[in-house]
């Protein structure tokens, strides 16, 4: 699916050689400021790498369309984003701007239900809790029918029973239509649990050998 060659970011990044199979859930696990978030940022082209190459789908990403690229491969950043409005708004905002079709209110109810969120649809968005912006923020890009989810500590602002809850519907979402998450998270009991495969940042990123 992905696949790295000798790619360079700044000082930040410097991996030799990675390949991120489709299908299956990816973590990434590795200290705070390990370069976790600028490699799914990369990955998406929210952030151009300095040298190598990577292939997406074995074409570069360099050559894919920044839009149909980010149609295929969405994140959720560390920060989820609300837009003025209600909680339907926020919800429908990425297929608006993709001019696709919007759903019916009970597709929505149905996706905040999974993700535990017992919100309205009409309830305005930036008076959310911390944890419930970033739930609506997940449903907003699940709703986006993306072949790869990069998932930028989805869970962080959860408590741990409904991080399971909504980790079990994430990976059930993956398995059943055959899609690809890459995700991050600092519970090493949650990338054990969830995840086919960890990547480790300290085995990966070799920048030392470039800052030294
Ligand atoms: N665009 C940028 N330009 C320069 N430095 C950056 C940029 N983005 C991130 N950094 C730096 O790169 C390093 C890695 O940051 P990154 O956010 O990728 O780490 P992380 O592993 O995701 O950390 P955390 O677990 O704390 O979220 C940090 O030292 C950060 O300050």
């Amino acid at each position: 699916m992905f696949m790295l060659n000798n790619v360079v970011f700044r000082d930040i990044l410097h991996i030799d050689k990675l390949e991120i199979p489709d299908r299956k859930v990816i973590c990434l696990f590795g200290e705070s400021g390990s370069g976790k978030s600028t490699l799914l940022k990369m990955l998406n082209g929210l952030l151009t790498h300095d040298h190598g190459e990577i292939l997406f789908q074995n074409q570069s990403i360099l050559e894919y369309n920044p839009i149909e690229l980010r149609r295929k491969v969405v994140m959720l950043g560390q920060d989820p984003i609300m837009f003025e409005g209600t909680v339907r708004d926020n919800l429908l905002i990425g297929l608006d701007f993709s001019e696709r079709e919007r759903v019916e209110d009970a597709k929505l109810l149905n996706l905040l239900k999974e993700l535990e969120l017992s919100k309205s649809l009409d309830d305005e968005a930036d008076k959310l809790s911390g944890g419930e912006k970033q739930r609506v923020a997940f449903a907003r890009i699940l709703l986006m029918d993306a072949v790869i989810y990069l998932l930028d500590e989805p869970t962080s602002a959860l408590d741990e029973g409904t991080e399971h809850k909504v980790m079990d519907f994430m990976i059930h979402r993956v398995q059943q239509d055959q899609l690809t998450a890459i995700f991050v998270t600092h519970s090493k009991e949650v990338a054990e649990q969830y995840a086919d495969q960890i990547i480790y940042m300290e085995d990966i990123n070799k920048k030392e050998v470039i800052s030294s």
